[in-house]
């Protein structure tokens, strides 16, 4: 069986890694930073995002994408959103020709508003079907952890999506395949918004029913976006939707509920991401996720208030007062 590529070495790369090498698969992370590769290869263990954690013996790294890439037949991609294109650009000439391509990544690209799976597809210049999307409830500690999760592996060839529900099968994963790519993406991307406006209204002191009112018509908008893109308003009731929804939000794990929470205590957006250090991919999809809603005639409340604070120095107590005062209408 040839090996897995993992191309990033973050929280989730690493964790991600964890779990391809405990289904039985040789893994070979990319990193950014040779230091990162080195402390890998030498400790067995990510010196910068999981020191505590052995990675099976079946994980190694290099900061070489060509020798991660070359022979892999599933090429894990797991960088920031906005990074993914340019970083595929320089991947592309090591694909091999039948890859199966694995998004980890929960965000809608800036200027294009493209999924990540749209951005595959462009940037690798590969048809759609050799692209599986993961995602789920998944917070990388609680998996480098080996604590019980589940996720999805959604694509449209359900013989690519079982390969990669096979190859991160373990007694603490269990993943499930599903062909909506549109809903998964979706789901995964618009939680991460979501958990910025649960943060900002945990920093205020806010009540249980109004975070679950944001869950609620948090996933309301979500569901209204995605059908209107084609997706099954289904997936949104399954785990990339209401499951990652709420262990995002109620997780103290979540970058972007933290980040959210820092915001609502006052900080600044450089201050928050200076201080989470990690991606938020919410803070920049946002603005992302309001245009392509708006270009299809959506409504999303929560999400164009969580963009006017983040983006336009909104107060998060006028944001609530804007929501709380809209015209009333039917569930
Ligand atoms: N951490 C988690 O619990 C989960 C994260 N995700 C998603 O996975 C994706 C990756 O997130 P994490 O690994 O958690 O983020 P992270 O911030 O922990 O790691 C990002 C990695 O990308 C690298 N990177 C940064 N800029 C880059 C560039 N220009 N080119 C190449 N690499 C670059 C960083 O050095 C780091 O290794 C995000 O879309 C996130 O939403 C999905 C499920 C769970
Ligand atoms: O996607 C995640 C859990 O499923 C991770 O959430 P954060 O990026 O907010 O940490």
């Amino acid at each position: 069986m040839s090996h897995v590529a993992v191309l990033g070495a973050g929280s989730w790369g690493t964790a991600f890694a964890k779990v391809l090498g405990d289904a039985g698969r040789d893994v070979t992370i990319w990193s950014r930073r040779e230091t990162v590769a080195a402390g890998i290869r030498e400790t067995g263990r990510n010196p910068h995002y999981f020191p505590d954690v052995r990675l099976p013996e079946r994980v190694t790294a290099t900061a070489d994408a060509g020798k991660a890439i070359a022979g892999a037949e599933i090429v894990v991609l797991a960088v920031p959103s906005q990074t993914l294109r340019g970083n595929l650009a320089d991947w592309r000439p090591f694909l091999e020709s039948d890859a199966t391509l694995v998004s980890l990544m929960k965000g809608i690209e800036l200027g294009t508003t493209k999924r990540m799976s749209e951005v595959v597809i462009e940037a690798a210049n590969v048809p759609a079907d050799r692209v599986v999307v993961v995602s789920g409830p998944n917070l990388a500690p609680e998996i480098a952890a080996g604590q019980p999760a589940a996720t999805v592996a959604a694509g449209i060839d359900l013989r690519r999506a079982t390969l990669v529900q096979d190859a991160i099968t373990t007694p603490y994963m269990r993943p499930y395949t599903n062909d909506d790519v549109v809903g998964a993406e979706l789901g995964g991307a618009v939680k991460n918004v979501i958990a910025l406006a649960y943060g900002i209204a945990e920093a205020m002191g806010l009540g249980d029913n109004i975070k679950a009112t944001l869950i609620t018509r948090g996933l309301a908008e979500t569901a209204r976006l995605g059908v209107a893109l084609g997706a099954d308003p289904l997936t949104f009731a399954g785990l990339s939707g209401l499951g990652d929804l709420v262990g995002t939000c109620h997780s103290p794990y979540s970058r972007n509920r933290t980040f959210g929470e820092r915001l609502g205590r006052g900080e600044t957006v450089e201050q928050a991401q200076a201080a989470v250090g990690q991606t938020a991919e919410g803070v920049k999809s946002c603005l992302a996720i309001r245009d392509l809603a708006r270009k299809n005639n959506v409504e999303m409340p929560i999400t164009e208030q969580v963009e006017r604070v983040c983006h336009e120095g909104a107060d998060p107590r006028e944001a609530l007062t804007i929501l709380m005062t809209r015209t009333t209408k039917a569930e």
